[in-house]
């Protein structure tokens, strides 16, 4: 199962309550929350790779990414020159927004139809298991993209800090896709090449409240992203994000001034299966609430993406098709219950 990213929504079906306005009521969550089979809901915390993006030039960093990247999926990235400071204002605005009353929050509220604005799960398949979580997603690049009238004006700094972290994440995605493809030895274009100025990224900040049954209920259920490339900011203090390898799932820990980056499936295509899209998931806590922003990055559904010509030979022949709007697939497979990366799997 894979993230929606840019899909629309089916049905004008919305969930009543807010996750948030439950977890303050001290509802019970509803059965559409309860997740059935949950493999491990407490597993053991995993050292995942740190890698120093101040150090990406040396051959033995880059083997680092290319092995974090081919086993894990992902990494946690330090030295990446954003100020600690900065980014705990980028936390603490986001733990304003969700902190507001309910009446101010849906000022900013996502259409019945869309994913964009402040809003919970959407609806999307009848026999889809709910998140225990609401977000705030907002359209980052491009530019003429944004729909400001969704973009928070209390607290007063939200859209200017945004805009602000959104400038750093367009640079640190092109030293990291740069970074990747040198890691496999092929030239540092050859991933952002295949989509030209034709990039999109998009903020998804996640609040994850109190919930009663996190042995049963998810913040978020287990699935890949459907972008090329997230950068997630974690919680300072509470943990919940976990990784799923070799058939076991783990915790990842917190590194309070780390970026957690991982390959979407999009990226799985790209590097023609060198490089996994992992599986992950968001645990809930009875004892405290839990924010994160994810940074989805990807191509516009109009460019077509494919497996980079310098990673098929006879050994590795080509794994997955020529493709575009990702979204689309991922949206549709979501709703048939298929795996997105397996339907375009040659
Ligand atoms: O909250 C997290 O740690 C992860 C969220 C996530 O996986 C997502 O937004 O796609
Ligand atoms: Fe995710």
């Amino acid at each position: 199962m894979s993230e929606v990213v840019e899909a629309p929504v089916s049905s004008n079906e919305s969930l009543s309550k807010y996750v948030q306005e439950m977890s303050i009521d001290g509802d019970e969550p509803p059965p559409r929350y309860i997740v059935k089979e949950f493999p491990n809901p407490s597993p053991p915390s995993a050292s995942i790779p740190v890698i120093d993006l101040s150090l990406l030039s040396s051959a033995e960093v880059l083997g680092k990414l290319k092995s974090a990247l081919s086993s894990w999926g992902c990494f946690q990235v330090v030295g990446h020159g954003i100020l600690s400071s900065f980014l705990d204002k980028i936390r603490d605005v986001a733990k304003q927004f969700f902190a507001l009353p309910t009446n101010e929050k849906v000022k900013y509220a996502r259409a019945s139809y869309d994913i964009e604005g402040y809003g919970n799960d959407p609806v999307l398949s009848d026999k889809q298991v709910y998140d225990w979580c609401d977000r705030l997603f907002l359209n980052l690049i491009p530019q003429d993209s944004r729909k400001h009238h969704l973009w928070p004006t209390n607290p007063t700094e939200f859209r200017e800090v945004l805009d602000e972290y959104s400038v750093k994440m367009k640079l640190m995605v092109e030293l990291l896709l740069k970074a990747m493809a040198r890691s496999l030895n092929l030239e540092e274009d050859c991933f952002l090449k295949q989509y030209g100025d034709q990039e999109v990224m998009a903020a998804r900040f996640n609040y994850y409240p109190v919930c009663p049954r996190p042995d049963s209920v998810l913040g978020v259920k287990a699935h890949s992203d459907g972008s090329v490339i997230t950068i997630l900011l974690q919680d300072q203090e509470v943990e919940g994000l976990q990784m799923f390898k070799d058939d076991q799932w783990y915790r990842v820990p917190i590194l309070p001034h780390a970026l957690v980056v991982n390959a979407g499936d999009q990226m799985q295509v790209m590097s023609n299966g060198i490089f996994k899209s992992p599986l992950h998931r968001v645990s809930t806590s009875s004892e405290n609430d839990r924010i994160s922003l994810a940074v989805f990055h990807l191509p516009n559904a109009e460019v077509e993406i494919e497996p980079v010509k310098g990673l098929i030979d006879e050994k590795r022949p080509q794994q997955y098709r020529k493709l575009k709007n990702y979204a689309a697939i991922n949206f549709e497979c979501f709703q048939s219950g298929k795996i997105a990366l397996e339907t375009v799997k040659i």
